[in-house]
């Protein structure tokens, strides 16, 4: 599966099954040279063979569409704090000379234990409906449970990415990894307009924050990547149960462009709804972020927190 030719912009399909049945095999390393090629080109590939178990998968869908027909009053009285809760249609700005994205979202934010009742950015409480409005047999609980597997195989692609950065140790990831900043994202696309208004797009074109998101389609198209060396947008069409999965800007501040975090975007021109489930994987707030390749020499970037880079980028993109 997954044959590229090194060098070209292409977004793979991945089958992790070996690698989870065998980390240490033959068959295992070329999993793990095929994630480390699509990072160093594209940052972008679709990962199958992953252990999700897609009723889980579906229970998420079923969850975001019991949500999102929510009425709009319900659903403002679930906004919270950033990266938790209802997300308001057209409060991101993501791409300068574009109108508002034209989305609505949800966040669930990781709970840790201990942690329950902080006020620390991005590990506040999460907001749930009402039983009366979703049950959380239907929402609360399938959806924690869907974190909790999407959170473990975030951390096994990190370890396959340490493991293929040659010259550095598997460990080198592991401040990151600990009691990481991670949410997933409920995203209703409604249809666009039948326009050919250009500043018309359902998320606008961005790299994202973290350090690496796995993302879950439906199976409307709209989703795009840009090809830089050609200027030209590819289009990641669905396959069921896959996640695509891209690079962020830390991760590749982080390797010194090693893996790369690339430019996408989502125009819904299905006709129809489209919902997606992103989940990033942002790390620990208090990790450090330096190009590993500089450690020993002086500085061209300046080292950040997980905490300044995420407040900073949530402050530049929302209203
Ligand atoms: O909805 C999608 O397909 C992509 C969303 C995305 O790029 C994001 O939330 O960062
Ligand atoms: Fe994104």
């Amino acid at each position: 599966m997954g044959s590229y030719e090194e060098g070209t912009f292409t977004v793979p399909t991945i089958d992790l099954s070996e690698y989870l049945r065998q980390p240490n095999s033959e068959c295992a390393e070329d999993v793990i040279e095929q994630i480390r090629n699509a990072c160093a080109t594209s940052g972008f590939f679709q990962l199958v063979g992953h252990n999700v178990p897609g009723a889980l998968q579906q229970e998420a869908f079923a969850a975001a569409k019991a949500f999102f027909s929510l009425s709009d009053a319900d659903k403002h009285k679930l906004r919270g704090k950033p990266g938790r809760g209802y997300e308001v249609i057209g409060t991101q700005f993501l791409e300068p000379g574009k109108q508002a994205d034209l989305k609505e979202g949800f966040f669930v934010g990781h709970e840790i234990a201990g942690l329950e009742s902080s006020t620390l950015p991005f590990r506040e409480p999460n907001v749930w409906p009402h039983e009366e409005q979703i049950p959380g047999s239907q929402f609360k609980e399938p959806l924690l449970k869907y974190h909790g597997a999407l959170l473990q195989l975030s951390l096994i692609i990190m370890r396959v990415l340490a493991t293929g950065m040659k010259g550095f140790d598997t460990t080198v990831f592991a401040d990151f990894c600990h009691e990481p900043i991670a949410s997933l994202r409920l995203l209703h696309y409604p249809p666009h307009p039948d326009s050919d208004d250009e500043t018309l797009v359902g998320t606008g074109a961005h790299t994202d924050f973290g350090a690496i998101t796995l993302l879950l389609q439906d199976d409307k198209s709209g989703l795009q990547v840009l090809n830089q060396a050609s200027n030209k947008w590819f289009d990641v069409v669905p396959q069921k149960g896959a996640y695509v999965v891209n690079v962020g800007d830390m991760l590749d501040v982080w390797t010194g462009g090693a893996y790369k975090s690339t430019v996408h975007r989502v125009i819904n021109k299905s006709g129809g709804d489209r919902y997606s489930i992103p989940f990033f994987l942002d790390g620990n707030p208090d990790c450090t972020i330096r190009p590993l390749a500089e450690e020993t020499g002086p500085w061209k970037i300046k080292p950040f927190t997980v905490q300044e880079h995420m407040m900073s980028r949530y402050a530049a993109s929302y209203t």
